[in-house]
């Protein structure tokens, strides 16, 4: 008598996104060998990273570390000097379309239409993305409800403070239900109960089969949040993994300044002292 096969649980990415096939260990973002020079100085010196379907995965790294330069070439805002990136086995470079229709981005410093207000600025992104009026209306209604932007739905976003102008990048970035989503500093200036929901947001996509990149300079955040971490510096990968293997047994903030350097006794400063 031979038993019953065992019944596979069913992926939670095929779930959520019938429609797209999901190839068995398909790294959601595959980097290689990125490099970027800006005139005579390297921003970014041979990157190579696989980023794991579902993962929850962390960029860190000190001021000019190369991270966004990094982001930008691996979304297609920023043409590389070398090197390849797949998104879903989509290459970004050569098939820039169907990459970006798997992707949802928060760039750093982002320019949006302030011009329009939030409400008007989401539905703008939904409609580009080829959505119908009445699926996109639901969703700009859902997404200013959970990032406490509702009230604000009819102010114009020149008008926006620093955190719900980031709030209402991310909703835009959000709408089209993407399966990679890279944000670039997402939690900069959001007050905590902000980012508190932000972040519930963002486990509950990761748990439904999508990835998240996000970079931060907060490593308690990162340790807290992020099952994966990468830690550049100087345009290249010091260390990545797991956040467990990253940190090694110490905090992963201990273990950032360990592999970055950097640490000065503020000399040369003695003139600040009050007394
Ligand atoms: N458009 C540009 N022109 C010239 N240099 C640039 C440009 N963009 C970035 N750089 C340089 O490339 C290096 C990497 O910058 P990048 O913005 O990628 O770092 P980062 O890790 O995101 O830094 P931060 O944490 O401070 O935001 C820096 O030395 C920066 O001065």
């Amino acid at each position: 008598m031979t038993s019953p096969a065992p019944e596979s649980s069913p992926d939670p990415a095929a779930t959520r996104f019938p429609d797209r096939p999901v190839a068995a260990h398909e790294p959601a973002l595959s980097i290689r060998g990125l490099a970027k020079a800006f005139g005579g100085k390297i921003a970014v010196n041979g990157v190579s990273l696989d980023v794991p379907a579902g993962s929850f995965y962390g960029l860190v790294g000190p001021n000019g570390a190369g991270k966004t330069t990094t982001l930008s070439m691996a979304t297609g805002l920023l043409r590389p000097d070398y090197g390849q990136v797949v998104v879903h086995g989509v290459d970004v470079w050569s098939q820039p379309l169907q990459a970006k229709r798997l992707m949802g981005i928060l760039p750093d410093g982002v320019r949006l239409f302030d011009r329009l207000t939030g409400e008007q600025l989401v539905t703008y992104a939904g409609l580009l993305r080829g959505m119908d009026r009445q699926t996109v209306a639901g969703r700009v209604a859902d997404l200013l409800r959970a990032l406490d932007l509702a009230k604000d739905a009819g102010t114009l976003v020149v008008d926006y403070s620093a955190g719900m102008t980031k709030k209402i990048a991310l909703a835009s970035a959000l709408i089209h239900a993407p399966r990679l989503l890279v944000l670039d500093e997402p939690f900069e200036s959001v007050d905590p109960v902000s980012a508190a929901n932000i972040r519930d947001i963002l486990h509950n996509y990761v748990d439904s089969g999508g990835t998240v990149i996000v970079s931060s300079h907060v490593m308690d955040l990162v340790q807290r949040m992020c099952d994966h971490v990468a830690v550049i510096a100087g345009g290249h990968v010091l260390a990545a993994g797991t956040v467990d293997e990253v940190r090694a047994g110490e905090s992963l903030e201990d273990r950032f300044v360990e592999l970055v350097g950097g640490r000065n006794q503020a000399e040369g400063l003695e003139w600040l002292r009050t007394s």
